[in-house]
């Protein structure tokens, strides 16, 4: 990418500050410790007060980790047209692309996407009355050839991960350990490869603009470069997440502040870019399985709490999101605030 095209340029209210607020006293959880119920109560706290976390002693290999980064850097460090052979379209959405719009401006970013099962089965149109579905197949590339491998073996690790953080979610809302495990079986999760090459307008230019994730869980690794900000509701600021050496940031996404009824909030969150060095980071989005409805779990809701959301197929919303981010649409795209019960 050269110079910054207007595509690119954000509104003024959105471009990123010139000076960068360091992020105080996000909670870094420790995995490893005995005591279940200390810990529960430590993901509760972050879930409700931050929807934003770090955690050590998560069990993924750090050499697994650092192999994948070193293969994601040997990917996009090659000629276009070798990554445009992997390119995603609109009918495969795995693999390559480098023109991803979040809220309609394009991001300084290029991205490898690939699933955790594979095949995944998804509905084909966003279309609520279209019952087809299709089984999409990863795409990997010629070189790295050990790519291919070491996503593999680096996807059941953090889907791992996944589950057990899951786990200590459902525990931390009074619910047993697998509550949501089922929905979890056939996931549509996916791992991004994302690489944010330097860019000549920091100023003007996110890496990823403003956006929530719209799974249940992101599990994410960002390298020593940082740019990484977010939005927590307790301060209306945007700040920035250093980079922890081996802690995952842990996010709750859209479909766990539904479950929860909103007692658990999703974070606004942007990456910023630097003219200086190139950045690496890789999400693996915790997502349901196709056909799961997603509404506020019956366990939390009452006569005096009742349910903030309608009920809505992750299916079809997932569709919807995926095409709106591959072009640049004239509408907003969708939303978990569409299904809001209106008060
Ligand atoms: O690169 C990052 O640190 C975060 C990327 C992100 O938020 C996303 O891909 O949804
Ligand atoms: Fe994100």
């Amino acid at each position: 990418m050269g110079e910054v095209d207007v595509s690119f340029i954000q509104a003024i209210e959105h471009r990123p500050k010139p000076t960068v607020t360091e992020a105080q006293g996000i909670p870094l959880i420790d995995l490893s410790i005995p005591d279940t119920q200390l810990l529960v109560a430590q993901i509760a706290d972050a879930c409700k007060n931050w929807g934003f976390f770090q955690v050590i002693n998560h069990g993924v290999p750090s050499q697994l980790r650092e192999k994948v980064f070193s293969a994601s850097k040997s990917f996009f460090s090659q000629a276009k047209e070798e990554k445009l052979r992997v390119r995603r379209d609109e009918r495969n959405p795995l693999g390559y692309y480098d023109t991803e719009h979040t809220k309609n401006v394009r991001d300084w970013k290029e991205v490898f996407d690939f699933t955790v099962e594979s095949p995944m089965v998804m509905p084909v149109s966003p279309d609520p009355r279209d019952e087809e579905v299709k089984k999409f197949i990863n795409q990997w590339p010629r070189n790295p050839e050990n790519l291919r491998e070491l996503c593999e073996e680096y996807a059941k690790e953090v889907k791992k991960l996944s589950f057990k953080l899951m786990g200590l979610i459902a525990l931390s809302l009074g619910l047993a350990a697998d509550r949501f495990d089922k929905c979890f079986e056939d996931s549509t999760s996916f791992i991004r490869l994302n690489y944010y090459p330097p860019c000549p307008s920091p100023d003007l230019a996110l890496g990823v603009g403003r956006h929530k994730d719209a799974g249940a869980l992101t599990v994410l690794y960002q390298d020593d470069v940082g740019g990484l900000e977010v939005k927590p509701k307790t301060d209306g600021e945007w700040i920035r997440v250093k980079p922890t050496p081996n802690a995952y940031i842990i996010n709750v996404g859209d479909i766990i502040q539904v479950w929860s009824n909103d007692k658990y909030e999703s974070v606004e969150h942007r990456v910023m870019v630097n003219s200086k060095r190139e950045r690496f980071s890789i999400p693996f989005f915790f997502n349901p399985s196709h056909s799961t409805r997603v509404k506020p779990v019956v366990e939390l809701t009452n006569d005096e709490n009742p349910a903030n959301y309608e009920e809505y197929n992750w299916g079809k919303f997932f569709v919807t999101r995926k095409l709106s981010n591959f072009k640049k649409l004239d509408v907003e795209n969708i939303q978990i605030n569409h299904f809001k019960v209106s008060a």
